[in-house]
């Protein structure tokens, strides 16, 4: 079966709009058991569920990766960053208090340590557990091969180590994400880390190999550029299609540059990709080529609110949110 074209719709051109959620960061978007399970009096027992189109297929998406990836063999685990990764530990969290008792959950940023941490589960770190069972990751766009681009949320590198480490490396994201060029609908660029003293002379090189609108990545609630978890910059580049049609030639390019630390370019490493649709199926696409449509079994997607709404036999109009109020796509 074809991969359907990313859907966007014009408010939707950058499929990294979405949040990083930290349970330190309440007010963010994340699953409320996650936030009351850094009580210890808490449990995560009930998952409210989520009230946009995109949020649910987030979930779709996780719920059956970890269903089916996050086997009971599986010990030590790896878990991503970004806003579909809480999802993710939600769903490891169902699996019980006897099945993740004897786990280890290795985290790739502060915000996943907090999530690991808030649903009682045990932190391990990579050096420690230099192999992983499975790691289970977002991704801000992925293209027909599995190639994919991350660190929308400055996390590449780790996430990048723990991929690597892992036997299995799996991807989970919404519709908007599946694509078949990268950067077609990833339009900020390539997210590149660099060594905070290198970046002047990383850019200009950017800016020679093909790159002239590479920029280095502001902070929002700071002065200043974001600075990474290992405390370096990020730089994002974006390239022209033709350079973006070969993403492993160019992730060799940017990887030779001097003060470049690592290349949001994930080239021949995940094993699946796991994408949420609107319909509430979930298309997963294989490293060997294959395309799966699956009904994930899991709870229906809210309908959008300006979707047709169904008309009772009376003619009344019926809630057209599910009951779950207002909804945004
Ligand atoms: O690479 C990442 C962070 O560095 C994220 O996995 C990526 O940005 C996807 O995030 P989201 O699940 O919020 O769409």
């Amino acid at each position: 079966m074809p991969i359907p074209p990313a859907i966007l719709t014009p408010d939707l051109q950058t499929p990294s709009d979405s949040v990083y959620p930290s349970p330190l960061r309440q007010t963010l978007a994340q699953p409320a058991s996650l936030i009351k399970a850094s009580s210890p009096q808490t449990h995560p027992d009930t998952v409210p569920p989520p009230t946009t189109v995109i949020e649910a297929s987030k979930r779709l998406a996780a719920w059956t990766a970890v269903d089916r990836h996050v086997l009971p063999e599986c010990k030590v685990i790896g878990i991503g960053s970004g806003s579909t990764v809480p999802y993710v530990v939600e769903r490891i969290v169902a699996q019980g208090k006897a099945r993740n008792k004897d786990r280890v959950f290795i985290p790739t940023s502060f915000q996943s340590k907090e999530l690991i941490v808030a649903a009682q589960l045990l932190l391990g770190d990579v050096d420690q557990y230099p192999v992983l069972d499975v790691t289970i990751d977002g991704a801000d766009e992925v293209d027909e091969t599995l190639n994919c681009i991350k660190g929308g949320g400055a996390c590449h590198l780790r996430e990048k180590v723990l991929a690597e480490a892992a036997d299995t490396f799996i991807l989970v994201a919404d519709y908007r994400k599946n694509s078949d060029v990268l950067g077609k609908n990833f339009k900020q660029g390539i997210p590149i880390e660099v060594a905070q003293f290198a970046y002047a002379k990383v850019l200009q090189n950017l800016h020679v190999l093909g790159s002239p609108g590479a920029v280095l990545r502001m902070a929002k609630a700071k002065a200043g550029p974001v600075v990474t978890d290992n405390g370096n910059f990020v730089i994002d580049a974006p390239f022209p299609e033709e350079m973006m049609r070969d993403p492993y030639t160019l992730l060799t390019r940017l990887k030779m540059l001097t003060g470049v630390v690592e290349v949001g370019l994930f080239c021949h490493m995940a094993k699946a990709a796991y994408f949420g649709n609107q319909d509430g199926s979930v298309t997963v696409k294989w490293h060997d080529g294959r395309i799966e449509n699956v009904d994930s079994g899991h709870s229906p997607l809210p309908r959008p609110i300006d979707a047709p709404q169904p008309q009772h036999p009376s003619g009344d109009v019926k809630d057209a949110t599910n009951g779950v109020g207002s909804l945004k796509v």
